[in-house]
């Protein structure tokens, strides 16, 4: 495949376009922890079989705490920085559905650079990603593959939109087991980027995607 493109060497800052930006060091211990919490209690009441009683108290101190938290909030489309250890600074959406750090809807989905190239990720999703019975939901594998390949794009320096998303379940893919999702830029040709991922379980895939980005029309690099 031609590659017509070289990557934004720079990116710019989301501010310039509005969009606030928060670091991913300003966020609070407690807030990660508040997060990981929520995590907990999303799966506890999917799967609770409590009484009246004890649901009727769980609600009273569900309700409390989202009325502490409600009044100051980070507006929607706030970004998130995280800086890789050689220096190279990235943005995130704060509450991405797929890997916004203060997001307890989301997945713990971690990706760091892999020493061949591309992005890899360790995770475990728990019974509240469930399709089938003990299953992944298939659409959240797509999700997960979607957001993985996004951030193989933007890590290396061609952030963009998924075009098209194109995916194979190969495996079923078990809930509350270790799994590894890998995902690396396989070409460019103009604005496009071409990527490709996939979600292993036990050394083996069990769902692969690839997609087309369309790199973000940004000022000052030369757009398509
Ligand atoms: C911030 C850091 C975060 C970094 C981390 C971010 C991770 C985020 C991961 C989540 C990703 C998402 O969920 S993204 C959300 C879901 N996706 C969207 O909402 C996108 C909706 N679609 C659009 O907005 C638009 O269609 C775009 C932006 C994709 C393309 O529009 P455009 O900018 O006007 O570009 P356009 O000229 O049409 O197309 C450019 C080239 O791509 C080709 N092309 C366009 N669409 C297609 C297509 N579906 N299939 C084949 N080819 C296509 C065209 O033929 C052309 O080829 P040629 O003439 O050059 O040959």
């Amino acid at each position: 495949m031609t590659v017509e493109t070289e990557p934004v060497a720079e990116l710019p800052d989301p501010r310039d376009f509005g969009l606030p930006v928060v670091g991913e060091e300003e966020i609070p211990a407690e807030l990660t922890s508040l997060v990981e919490e929520v995590r907990t209690l999303v799966d506890a009441v999917a799967h609770t079989r409590a009484g009246a009683e004890d649901l009727a108290a769980a609600r009273t101190a569900v309700a409390e705490a989202a009325s502490r938290l409600q009044g100051d909030r980070h507006d929607i489309g706030t970004m998130v920085r995280h800086t890789w250890p050689d220096g190279r600074v990235e943005y995130g959406t704060l509450a991405n559905i797929v890997a916004g750090p203060t997001n307890a809807a989301a997945p713990p989905l971690r990706l760091e650079r892999a020493s061949g190239g591309g992005l890899h990720g360790g995770f475990r999703l728990n019974g509240v990603y469930q399709g089938p019975p003990g299953l992944v939901h298939g659409g959240w594998l797509a999700a997960l593959l979607d957001q993985a390949l996004g951030a193989a794009a933007g890590a290396e320096g061609m952030p963009g939109l998924t075009a098209n998303l194109d995916v194979n379940y190969r495996r079923p893919t078990p809930v509350e087991a270790p799994l590894e999702i890998t995902a690396r830029v396989t070409g460019t040709e103009r604005r496009k980027v071409f990527v490709a991922a996939e979600i292993s379980h036990d050394g083996e895939v069990t769902a692969e995607g690839t997609a087309l980005m369309v790199r973000l029309d940004l000022p000052g690099d030369g757009g398509a």
